[in-house]
This record gives structure tokens, sequence and C-alpha cells, in this order.
């Protein structure tokens, strides 16, 4: 279904609700299945959240998880151990090119029985669950965090805990340590000292706790997108969010500082306000921060800036290749873009095309990191409803803050 967004001048102040952190609640949802003493509240209400907890709760013999790429990564784990569990994990076509490999090995050298059910080292996989008694294993780091958090998620469930060597460059960090803070809640003791990440078993059951998920940063990253473009004086605040997050796209807070959004922290709730308008040229590394990438780049194409955005390399495997995606799509509004592997360098432009349709490639950023853009222009966003595999209320947020769309 395309929607329409007619260019539009938002409230001058507005409240939005965002729901849980989409990685938060993956994470607990499979720690609540390895140890229910725990309640959840503000888990995240997303599409990929729901196939979560259905795949965990389920006995069927074939588990699908569509699109749900931490969902694949962590059940991998989570179903190498269930001891005399057989189980088919697929996905959606593009799960099934989205790379498994390099967890697959490190489970198979932890003694686990794996075998792939179309193509080598890719979805689906078979998966016959059993004990692990090995407990050291090293694998790439460079190309998925979610590989290490999977092994991190089991560790204190095998019976010498685990010992990971991280080899090459580590990619997307802030997940790695959100995992084992979380971990680190529920009791379970780790250390991570140079390219090592130690996790101890667990001996004794944990106390009884409810765990609260933060609200999602990077559902947040569209409207400091949308107060970057909006007029000065204009605020938008969101809940429920903290100041110690341990989401790394709260970096988002000090990178639209640069576009002249200001965040004051209030209880639970961040106020986003423009305060000057900051049309300098931007560079940001986002090698711990991949997913407001697309966000991003789209505000600099609303406010006709340019932009080189580095480390980027796994935006090639996400939901499609997000470096290709963006090209194409900001290309079709009258933008340029050059990209390499790992790089994306937007040229300054002073237009934006009016009534052009952005395709989304089944991926839920795409939708939303161009929607901002109608406080430019009237854009028009096919396949709207795939925003609801991170942030299923999101268009109806957008008509609350002043955004007209029409089907
Ligand atoms: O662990 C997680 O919850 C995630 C890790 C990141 O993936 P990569 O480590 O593959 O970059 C991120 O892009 C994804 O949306 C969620
Ligand atoms: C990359 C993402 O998700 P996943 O890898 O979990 O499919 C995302 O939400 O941007």
């Amino acid at each position: 279904m395309n929607f329409t967004l007619h260019k539009s001048v938002i409230k001058k102040q507005s409240i939005i609700e965002i729901t849980g952190s989409k990685s938060e609640s993956n994470r607990l949802l499979l720690l609540q299945a390895l140890f229910p003493e725990f309640q959840l509240q503000n888990v995240s209400n997303s599409d990929d959240s729901n196939l979560m907890t259905k795949a965990l709760a389920s006995k069927e013999q074939v588990v699908d998880i569509h699109h749900a790429g931490t969902a694949m990564r962590f059940l991998t784990a989570f179903f190498a151990v269930e001891e005399g569990r057989e189980v088919v994990l697929t996905g959606s076509k593009r799960m099934k090119e989205r790379p498994i490999k390099i967890l697959v090995k490190a489970l198979q050298e932890l003694g686990a029985d794996i075998s792939y059910n179309e193509n080598e080292g890719f979805p689906p996989i078979k998966i016959k669950g059993k004990k692990l008694t090995k407990n050291k294993v090293s694998l790439q780091a460079n190309v998925s965090s979610q590989y290490i958090s999977a092994l991190l998620l089991i560790a204190s469930k095998l019976e010498n805990g685990l010992e990971l060597s991280l080899k090459g460059e580590i990619t997307s960090i802030p997940y790695i340590k959100m995992t084992l803070s979380l971990l680190e809640e529920i009791g379970v003791k780790s250390t991570f000292i140079n390219n090592t990440i130690t996790v101890k078993p667990n001996t004794e059951n944990p106390k009884p706790k409810t765990l609260i998920v933060e609200s999602d940063w990077s559902s947040a990253s569209y409207y400091f997108s949308i107060a970057a473009l909006s007029e000065i004086g204009t605020e938008i605040t969101l809940s429920s969010y903290k100041k110690n997050s341990l989401q790394g796209d709260s970096v988002l807070v000090d990178i639209y500082k640069a576009f002249g959004v200001e965040t004051v922290f209030t209880n639970n709730s961040i106020n986003l306000k423009k305060k000057t308008q900051n049309l300098e040229p931007k560079t940001f590394n986002l090698v711990n921060a991949p997913d407001i990438a697309q966000t991003i780049a789209a505000t600099c194409f609303g406010l006709g800036i340019a932009c080189h955005l580095k480390g980027l390399h796994t935006l090639k495997i996400k939901e499609t290749d997000r470096l290709v995606a963006l090209k194409t799509e900001i290309e079709k509004l009258g933008g340029k873009v050059d990209v390499t592997n790992d790089t994306l360098y937007l040229h300054p432009s002073n237009s934006i095309k009016e009534m052009v349709t952005i395709a989304t490639y089944h991926d839920h950023r795409m939708a939303m990191a161009f929607a901002p853009l109608a406080l430019k222009t009237s854009i028009i966003v096919e396949d709207a409803t795939v925003v609801s595999k991170s942030y299923p209320t999101f268009w109806n947020d957008l008509k609350s803050i002043g955004i007209k769309i029409t089907q």
C-alpha cells in the first residue's frame, strides 16, 4: 500500500510515546525463556519482537522468522542448546540472502549440530539441539555483532561458560555491550578485555526481577530528523528514555546537536528542540550506530547539505543493500550520491523533486527515513506498512504531529 505524504508544517509542540527497543526486547525475551524468573515491561510491539515471542514458544518443527535478523541469529544459538529439539529455522527471501556462516561455524566448533537446508552459509538451517561442552571459540567480528550477541545470550547456560576471541575490527560494539549489560542485570558475570569476552556459567537461580525495556532510540531518530528539518522553535517530546542508555543509537543526541537540535532529558522523556539552523557539511562515522545512517542521509538531503558517512560496511547485508537503496532513492528525488562498500557521500543540492515515489525494498528504515522529507516536499512512500518490522504505529504518530498522510 502506498501512502502519500503531503508537504506539511508540523505542530509547534507534540508528544509521542515510542514502543520498547526491539534490540533490548529480543535479547530479554530470549533470556526470559532461559530464566523464567524475569518479568518484562515495555516490550517492543514490533513485528520482529512478536515473531521472537512466537518462535520461543513454538513447538513446531519449522520456525519462520520472516525479516527479523536478530531473531534469526539469536534463535540459532537458542535452539542449538535446546537438548532433544529438532527444528528448521527459516525466514523471508531476503533472510535467505543474509549470511549466518560465522555464527553457525562458531556454534559447530562448540559442538552444535547445525546443517544448511539450501545454500551453504545461509538460512534455512536445521538445528538438532544438544548439550554443548566446549567453552572456547574465536570468530570474525567485522561482519555482524549479532553473531556475538547470540553466543553471549546462551553462554551462561553452558556448563563451563564461554570465552570468545573476536578477530578483526569489531563492528556495532554498543550492541555487544548492550547484551553484556542485560546479562549483568540478571546476575550473569562477564568481562570484555581487548578482544576477548568471557561469560561465567550461571550456577544459581537468579532472583525474580522486573526488567523495564527503554524505548527504541532508532525509532526516535525519525523525530530527530523531523526536528532538524522543522522551523526554529519546534519541540517534540518522546518517552520513555534515559540518559544512560544501553542503546548505541542514543548518540543521536550528539549527532543532531550538529544540526541545531537540542535534546533535554526530563524525568523519563526527551525534549527535542530546533534551536538554530546549521547548514555546514557533515561527516560521521557510524560503525557503532549503523541503523541511523539512512535517517541522517535523508536529513542532510532535506537540508540540501553535503554529508560524508563512514563505517557503513554492514549496511549491505541488512533488510536490503541500504547503500544502493539510499543512492537510488535520493537520486530519484534529484540528489547526487556516491557510495563505496562502506561510505556514502551526499553532494549538496538546492531542490527536491515533488511527488516522487520512494521504493522501500521491504526495509522499514527506508520508509521511515524518507518520511521526514514531507516537511520539504510531497512524497509517496511505497509499501508503507513495512514500518511494522520495528515501529507499527509510525504513520499514526506522524499524523498526530501534523503530517498529512493519505492512501
Ligand atoms: O544486536 C542487535 O540488536 C542489532 C545489531 C546491529 O546489527 P549488526 O551488528 O549486524 O550491524 C543492528 O544493525 C541491528 O538492527 C540490531
Ligand atoms: C538491521 C535491522 O534489523 P535486523 O538485522 O534485526 O533484521 C534494523 O532494524 O535496522
